[in-house]
């Protein structure tokens, strides 16, 4: 199962490695185009929802348009700061205009005396997905981690980022495996079905 899943998770990262630079800054506008609709549909009334973005590494898309316009419109951002093995992610508040600290793993994350707040919204990026919502991501399982803590405690929208050609049929699961609400790509938007129980 690991090697399947190794193997997957390199191919949809090399398919995401090969997009131009021209299509990559195409869908950071995409994403603050339909980005805002997707977290305001979640949560109509009340409170505006925490929603939660990532500091591009390696070929993931930028997240920067996206930031400008939900900050615009009043939403409370935050990043994932202090990875460690084995536990959920930690998400500090953050403001686009803020400066950044590099963290351990050479990820930009908000300065260590930012307010920890926890996301309803979250836009996570994946190596590959399905149709179902299932996704792979560097293979920590921290997502993982992260969607079950929440999805514990109330409601929330988990929405994957990913180009169309990182789309896999069927991404193998496990027991650990948090399928994602909206999958978001260059072409279209995803809202995949719950599972039965
Ligand atoms: N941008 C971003 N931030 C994030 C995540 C993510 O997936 N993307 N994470 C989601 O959980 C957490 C960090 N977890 C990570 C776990 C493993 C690797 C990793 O193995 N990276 C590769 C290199 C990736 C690249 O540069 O292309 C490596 O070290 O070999 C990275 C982040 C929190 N912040
Ligand atoms: N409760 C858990 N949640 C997530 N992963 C777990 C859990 N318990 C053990 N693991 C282990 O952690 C690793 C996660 O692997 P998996 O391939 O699902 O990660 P991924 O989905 O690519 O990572 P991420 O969720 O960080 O994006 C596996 O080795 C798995 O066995």
């Amino acid at each position: 199962m690991h090697d399947l899943k190794d193997e997957l998770r390199k191919a949809g990262l090399k398919a995401r490695d090969g997009i131009d630079p021209a299509a990559r800054e195409q869908f950071a506008n995409r994403l603050a185009e339909v980005g805002p609709r997707l977290v305001f549909d979640f949560r109509r009334a009340g409170e505006p929802p925490v929603v939660s973005l990532f500091s591009p590494i390696g070929s993931e898309p930028g997240m920067l348009p996206l930031a400008r316009a939900l900050n615009a419109a009043g939403v409370r951002l935050v990043l994932p700061v202090d990875w460690s093995h084995g536990s959920p992610l930690v998400y500090r508040s953050w403001d686009p205009e803020d400066r950044l600290s590099v963290g351990p793993l050479g990820i930009r994350e908000p300065v260590e005396h930012a307010p920890e707040l926890e996301p309803d919204v979250l836009f996570i990026p994946a190596s590959v997905f399905d149709r179902r919502g299932f996704r792979l991501g560097y293979g920590a399982g921290n997502v993982d981690r992260t969607l079950r803590a929440l999805r514990a405690r109330k409601t929330i929208r988990a929405i994957g980022v990913a180009y169309a050609v990182q789309e896999h049929m069927l991404v193998p699961t496990e027991s650990h495996d948090e399928p994602l609400d909206v999958v978001v790509t260059d072409h279209d938007i995803l809202f995949c079905a719950k599972p039965r129980q």
